[in-house]
């Protein structure tokens, strides 16, 4: 049987990158990606919204829903001040697989914890069993009918706090209408859309930035 798009894009980042250099692991996905084969990683374009994001949060702890090959637990971890912690959840065991493979040759395996499981039922353990109290940061990148039933997920388990920044991707495109409804209209959030483009494509994407404010 043939390998799948994961593990050529593992394949690529082992032929095309410096192992433990972050910045050469996200740009040889980029290329591949862009020139070889598309996948669903959030991309350059909306990366550099979501760098712009991370520096200006400079989150603890923060949380990755959907971690697929890890190409934003890379662009993320990388961010992160020492002794700060990114817990990204992926319930894929393959996807899982390659991403600790590419997250460990970036060399950010300290900073970044991959959980094996589904957010609707890890969400609630986070407190538990990786102590953590609130989340400085949320990244939204799973599937989209998971947008809201997520958020107030957290919300209700008290993960997050004053100020804590939901960064999601995709709500123009594939779309998460719904999460936007959630987020506009709901006098606890403040949000902001940063236009963009679905990764490797001129299609229209988007990413929405909502503050908590309770
Ligand atoms: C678009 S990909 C993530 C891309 C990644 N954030 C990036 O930008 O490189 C979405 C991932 O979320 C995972 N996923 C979807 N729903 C999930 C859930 N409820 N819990 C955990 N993982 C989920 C899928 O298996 C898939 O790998
Ligand atoms: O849903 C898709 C999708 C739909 C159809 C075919 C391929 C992917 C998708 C597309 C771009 C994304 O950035 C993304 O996060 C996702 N996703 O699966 O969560
Ligand atoms: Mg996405």
């Amino acid at each position: 049987t043939g390998s799948s798009r994961p593990q050529r894009m593992l394949k690529a980042v082992q032929k095309n990158a410096t192992k433990g250099d972050p910045k050469s692991v996200i740009s040889a996905i980029d290329y591949y990606c862009r020139h070889k084969e598309w996948a669903m990683n959030v991309g350059d374009d909306k990366g550099l919204i979501l760098d712009s994001v991370l520096t200006e949060v400079n989150p603890s702890t923060a949380l990755e829903l959907g971690t697929y090959c890890g190409y934003s637990s890379v662009r993320i971890a990388r961010l992160l001040s020492p002794d700060s912690k990114l817990i990204t959840i992926e319930f894929n065991p393959a996807f899982a697989a390659i991403a600790r493979q590419i997250i460990a040759y970036a060399g950010l395996q300290d900073k970044v914890i991959l959980v094996e499981g589904a957010s609707g039922d890890l969400i609630p353990k986070m407190k538990e069993r990786f102590g953590i109290k609130s989340f400085d940061f949320v990244f939204l990148d799973h599937w989209k009918d998971r947008y809201v039933p997520d958020t107030k997920l957290l919300e209700d388990c008290g993960l997050l706090k004053k100020g804590t920044v939901l960064l999601a991707d995709n709500v123009i495109c594939p779309g998460a209408p719904e999460y936007l409804k959630y987020v506009r209209n709901n006098p606890r959030y403040e949000s902001r859309y940063y236009p963009s483009n679905l990764e490797y494509t001129k299609v229209e994407d988007g990413l929405e930035k909502s503050v908590f404010l309770e």
